[in-house]
């Protein structure tokens, strides 16, 4: 077994006004996975994705990167607002962290047109975000994250405002990129059903006090196919979950699993 990427033990949470946001909460992410949390409103699932990429310490509690202290370094954040500059076109908007790590825009044009590429945006280069789709605008933000060639993904509810057929798409794109980029990919959703269309695990979370639930291995093959979205098998990881947080709605506080 190789070792985990990166190991929460024991983590809490609790805000300046007093907000216990995490409580006792344990994770280990091995290389290569694809980890959605779910779990309702104000559970925490934001918390663990912006403790992960150094945005704010744990109150207790350790976070180590066992492999190497550069996978911490190598991160990139896809939020469910794309944020583009709206004053700059996409090939500029791409450039931007590049650009924060002092590269110049004629040494990196290769990567980032390989990003516009690998996003199916090829043509778009001078567009600007207004003559764009959201999902389209989520493709750049995907290749903005990807063109810094991170090895872990965190994605904070990316799809959530983009309708069905376009969720579907890059639901499908993204599972396409995570294999050929070998991405570790820790994925936070509302949405049960794409949870487990896309993850090797979900982790299902409760609130108040936030907290890990349940683990459940989602064990499909790494192609995912439509065919897999109507299988016994995909509504059997669904129910799993649902029984999962309801069960935890229920109980209140304490752990199970
Ligand atoms: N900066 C902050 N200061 C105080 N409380 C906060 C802060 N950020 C989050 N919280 C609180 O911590 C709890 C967990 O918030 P978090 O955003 O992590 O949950 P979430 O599961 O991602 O929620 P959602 O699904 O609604 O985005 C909530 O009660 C929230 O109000």
């Amino acid at each position: 077994m190789p070792l985990p990427l990166l190991t929460l033990q024991d983590i809490d949470k609790v805000y300046q006004n007093g907000t216990v946001a995490l409580q006792g909460v344990n994770l280990t992410v091995h290389p290569g996975e694809f980890i959605s949390l779910v779990g309702p409103s104000g559970c925490g699932k934001s918390t663990v994705l912006r403790l992960v990429a150094g945005l704010g310490t744990p109150t207790k509690g350790t976070m180590t990167w066992p492999g190497s202290t550069q996978q911490r370094n190598d991160l990139a954040f896809v939020f469910q607002d794309p944020a583009l500059m709206p004053w700059a076109n996409v090939v500029d908007n791409i450039y931007l962290p590049l650009k924060l790590k002092r590269q110049r825009l004629r040494s990196v044009r290769g990567s980032i047109q390989a990003a516009i590429n690998t996003v199916d945006l090829n043509g778009y280069g001078q567009s600007y975000p207004r003559q764009l789709s959201g999902g389209m605008k989520m493709r750049v933000s995907i290749a903005r994250a990807l063109v810094t060639k991170p090895q872990v993904l965190l994605m904070d509810e990316p799809f959530g405002a983009l309708d069905e057929m376009t969720r579907s798409r890059l639901n499908s794109d993204l599972l396409r990129l995570w294999r050929e980029k070998n991405w570790t990919v820790l994925f936070v959703t509302h949405n049960i059903y794409e949870a487990v269309y896309l993850s090797t695990r979900v982790v299902v979370m409760a609130a108040q006090p936030g907290r890990v639930v349940a683990n459940i291995s989602i064990d499909a093959p790494q192609v995912r196919t439509d065919d897999f979205r109507t299988s016994p098998q995909f509504n059997h990881y669904c129910r799993e979950i649902m029984t999962a947080l309801s069960e935890a709605e229920a109980a209140g506080t304490g752990q199970k699993r």
